[in-house]
């Protein structure tokens, strides 16, 4: 199996709390990004104190409370399935603070970090807070959540975005990446993908390649699956009859997303 593809575990760490993906820096192939699902029963709580790096807190499914502490933020959440298409809840804490999340229903939660010096203000992001885009043409349509834009100061190189892309469409695609720190034309940015798909038992495709094909893995993604994008393109395809959602965590040395479009394939933005 591809060393980039991350299957899901039940990992109960306590009662209530099971931790379904962690990908940190030391166990991948990521400098920048690290990722975790935490799966939260009635009451059960996960905290964690953050050394130096920040974390985005997101409501996946289900209702959350959230502390750093100091501020109480109560029931967060806003669909009981990532298939609502709607906008959920989050929760950014900053460098050398804490924080604490209750499960106010069984919930999902994902916890998307990245290195943070200069401690910022605990921000909540609310569903209505995000910027919401239809993206692409003919199959190349996809919804975006911008749940954490680099056009949002909250952070310090933490991006979190999350797409939902319907059924035969591709995202990602035209094939692009941002692997090089080479501003103004591309940034560097280091990329996680958590996946799930409507029905759940379907996959999608997801090809991460690099131009010198020192990386070029297709693999089958499933429900709960990520994708870790080091370097290179990472486009995604979508079978008939399916609706794709994946949620990315982006960071890297400037916390800008500038992506370069594989020159192969950037005519099909000419149609
Ligand atoms: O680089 C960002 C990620 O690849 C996705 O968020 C991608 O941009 C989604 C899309 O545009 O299809």
């Amino acid at each position: 199996m591809s060393k980039l593809l991350r299957k899901p575990e039940q990992n109960e760490v306590s009662q209530g709390v099971t931790i379904v993906q962690d990908v940190t820096t030391e166990n991948s192939p990521l400098e920048y990004v690290g990722f975790k699902i935490v799966d939260l029963a009635p009451g059960a709580k996960y905290s964690e104190v953050l050394g130096k790096q920040e974390c985005c807190i997101v409501a996946v499914t289900g209702k959350i409370n959230v502390t750093d502490g100091e501020e109480v933020f109560e029931n967060l959440g806003t669909r009981e399935s990532v298939f609502e298409k709607v906008p959920t809840d989050s929760v950014y804490v900053s460098n050398d603070r804490r924080f604490e999340v209750e499960g106010v229903s069984q919930a999902r939660v994902a916890l998307c970090y990245s290195p943070s010096q200069k401690q910022l203000p605990t921000r909540l992001i609310k569903a209505s807070d995000n910027g919401v885009e239809n993206r692409g043409i003919l199959s190349n349509k996809r919804l975006v959540h911008n749940i954490l834009p680099d056009s949002d100061p909250t952070a310090n190189s933490l991006l979190v975005v999350e797409v939902f892309t319907e059924s035969g469409n591709w995202s990602s695609y035209p094939p692009h990446k941002h692997d090089r720190d080479n501003l103004p034309e591309e940034s560097f940015l280091e990329e996680s993908y958590y996946h799930e798909m409507n029905p759940p038992q379907g996959f999608v495709f997801q090809r991460v390649y690099t131009d010198d094909r020192s990386i070029d893995e297709t693999m089958t993604v499933e429900k709960g699956d990520v994708v870790l994008v080091p370097a290179g393109y990472h486009p995604v395809g979508v079978p008939d009859g399916y609706t794709s959602y994946y949620l990315n965590v982006m960071a890297g040395p400037t916390r800008i997303w500038k992506f370069y479009n594989d020159p192969a394939h950037e005519w099909i933005l000419k149609r």
